[in-house]
This record gives structure tokens, sequence and C-alpha cells, in this order.
């Protein structure tokens, strides 16, 4: 059995650590895409450099042809434009729409059999877009927002309680963006839900309150203090676990942005749900028990998604 191919559309910030990564990990071989010349080709060639330090064999290739992604077993689209201090992700819509649509149009002419992970913003809507625009199956294409929005949840509980990363579970719901839910009752140290830990007096409902502010601004808090561009690390870590979760079969519980019909009172829109990922990719929407508070916050949510989504249909027709 040949090796894996995973092919990264958009080679900027998190295209780059996203080869990084797949190639440490021997995901499988790599081709980098964008439609800047010489910018793929030159970290490819640059990370493949890094092989015979790292001790790794993946081939990484950079290219400008949609037709070197055929094959590809993964596909993680990174491409478009990230926003700017000031700026909402929403604000991105309109010029990475048609990134989609051409990023749509070169899987499904060139690797309709992929697991497309997306997660270029407004990461809800674009991931809709994208779906419509390749015509996979909804089980094959996803978002990913959640694991990342968890993963700074899991690091503000972690930082609070002072306990190992490894300890603390944490879920993010909703969509990508200020109106995400932090489903506090179902975060845990090491099983131990947080609302019991702070009846047991290791914290306040105050300071849950304030990490559950910061998570929510997360994204900007960090464009905010780069000035320019966005976070990238942890945004490709979030979609490497993805990919790995889906290469290996592993049935892993992750909060993903999933295309969601009839789940959670939500139709035929994607938003951010936990999901089972394995071989079949998004294999189940898992529905939890929510309480009042976070049912309304998922309806506020999925409200402003399909806000988005009436933009996107009212700016390209095609998608009406
Ligand atoms: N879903 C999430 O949780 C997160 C989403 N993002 C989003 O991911 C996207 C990428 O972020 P970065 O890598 O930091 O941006 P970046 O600007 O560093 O890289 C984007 C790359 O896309 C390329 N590109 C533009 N149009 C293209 C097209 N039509 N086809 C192929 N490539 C194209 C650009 O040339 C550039 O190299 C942004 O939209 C950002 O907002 C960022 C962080 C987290
Ligand atoms: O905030 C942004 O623009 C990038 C992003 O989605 C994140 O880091 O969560």
């Amino acid at each position: 059995m040949g090796r894996k191919k995973i092919a990264l559309i958009g080679a900027g910030n998190i295209g780059g650590t996203l080869a990084l990564l797949a190639a440490q990990k021997e995901l499988g071989d790599v081709v980098l895409f964008d439609v800047v010349e010489g910018v793929p080709q030159g970290k490819a060639l640059d990370l493949s450099q890094v092989g015979p330090i790292a001790g790794f064999d993946a081939k990484i290739t950079g290219s400008n042809d949609y037709a070197d992604i055929a094959g590809a077993d993964v596909i993680i689209v990174t491409a478009g434009v990230a926003r700017k201090p000031g700026m909402s992700r929403d604000d991105l819509l309109g010029i990475n729409l048609k990134v989609m649509k051409a990023v749509g149009e070169g899987i499904k002419a060139n690797a309709p059999d992929a697991f497309v992970i997306c997660i270029t913003n407004p990461l809800d809507a674009m991931v809709w877009a994208l779906r419509e625009f390749s015509g996979l199956p909804h089980n094959k294409v996803v978002g990913m927002a959640g694991v990342l929005d968890s993963a700074r949840f899991s690091h503000f509980i972690a930082d609070e309680f002072d306990v190992s990363v490894k300890d603390v579970n944490t879920f993010v719901l909703g969509g990508h963006g200020d109106t995400m839910v932090p489903v506090v009752r179902y975060s845990t140290v090491n099983g131990i839900p947080v609302p019991d830990l702070v009846k047991m007096g290791l914290s306040s409902q105050d300071k849950i309150d304030a990490i559950v502010k910061r998570t929510r601004g997360g994204g900007g808090e960090i464009v905010a203090l780069l000035g320019t561009g966005s976070a990238f690390y942890a945004p490709a870590a979030s979609g490497i676990a993805m990919a790995e979760a889906y290469l290996g079969d592993q049935k892993r519980i992750l909060p993903c942005a999933a295309y969601v019909d009839g789940q959670y009172g939500v139709d035929g829109l994607y938003v951010g749900v936990p999901v089972m990922i394995g071989a079949g990719g998004v294999e189940k929407v898992v529905e939890i028990e929510l309480d009042d508070a976070d049912k309304a916050g998922l309806q506020v949510s999925v409200d402003a998604v399909k806000e988005l989504l009436d933009a996107c249909k009212t700016l390209d027709p095609s998608l009406a």
C-alpha cells in the first residue's frame, strides 16, 4: 500500500504549518497548493529540507495546478484571506466565497473522493459553500473550529486550576464567531465537571465566566496582538487532529462544523456540534443534552450562521 496523500489548499501561515505537522507525523506525502506562484514551491523545498534533520521521508511538493491534488486522501483548505485588527471574521465573506468557488470546483474535478476539512473564515458559511461548490457528500466535508475553540477553552481552564492540559476536556459548540457556546457543564478536569470544581471552592463563577468570554474572543485576541494575520499554530494542529481521526479510523468525538440535518432542531446547515470522525468521514452527529441556556445560545449561533448563508446566496445566486 502506497503512502497517503495530503493536499493543502492555501500555502500561507496555516498551510505551511499544516505541511510541517503532516510531514513530521508522517501522515503521508504532502502537496501544497496556492494561486501565488513560487510560494508553495519555495515552502515545499524548505520543508523538504527539514526531512534529513527531523527524520521524515514524506515527499512535499508545491503546485499551482489543481491536477496535482488528484488522488488526495485528505484535503485541508485554508485558501483565502485572514482578518486584520478591527475586522470581524464575517467581513471576509465576500472575498473568501469566491475563493471557495474556485477551490470547490478544483476538488470536484480532481479529488472527489477526498475527506475535506475547511478552515477558511467565516468558517460555518465557507464550509457550507465549499460543500455546495464541490458537490461532495456532506459526511466528507467538515469545518475546523470547535477543536480550536475547545483547545483555547481547555488551555484557560488548565491555567485556572493549575492542572495538566492532558486532564482537561472541554466542548465549544455553535458557530465560529462571537456567538460560540463554550459548554461549561460538559467541561471537566479528569472527569470532574467544572461547576463541581467551582462548588468545591477551587475557582469562582466570575472567573469561569471570564474564561468563557475570553474563549469566545480567543481568535480576536491573537489578531490584535499579531497586528497582521491571525492564529496559525493551534489552527493547524486542530486540522491535523481531524485528519488523523479520519486516516486512522479513530472514531474520535470532536466538536466540528458538520452538516446538521434535524439534530439539535437545526435543519440543513453547517454549525459546530460534536461528531464522530472515522474512516467514513463524519460518521455521526452526537446529540448531547443541553440545558436551556446552552440551547438558547446555540439557537442564537445558528441564527447568525443562517444570516451568513443568506448573504452567500445573495452574492452568488448559484447557491440559492
Ligand atoms: N476555522 C478556524 O478556526 C480558523 C480559520 N482561519 C482562517 O484560515 C484562513 C487562512 O489563514 P492563514 O493561513 O493565516 O492566511 P494566509 O494569508 O497566511 O494564507 C492564505 C493563503 O491562501 C492563498 N490563496 C488565496 N486565494 C487562493 C485561491 N483562490 N486558491 C488557493 N490559495 C489561495 C494565499 O495566497 C495565501 O497563501 C483565513 O481565512 C483565516 O481567517 C484562521 C484561523 C483559525
Ligand atoms: O480570529 C481569526 O480571525 C482567526 C480564527 O478564526 C481564530 O483564530 O479563531
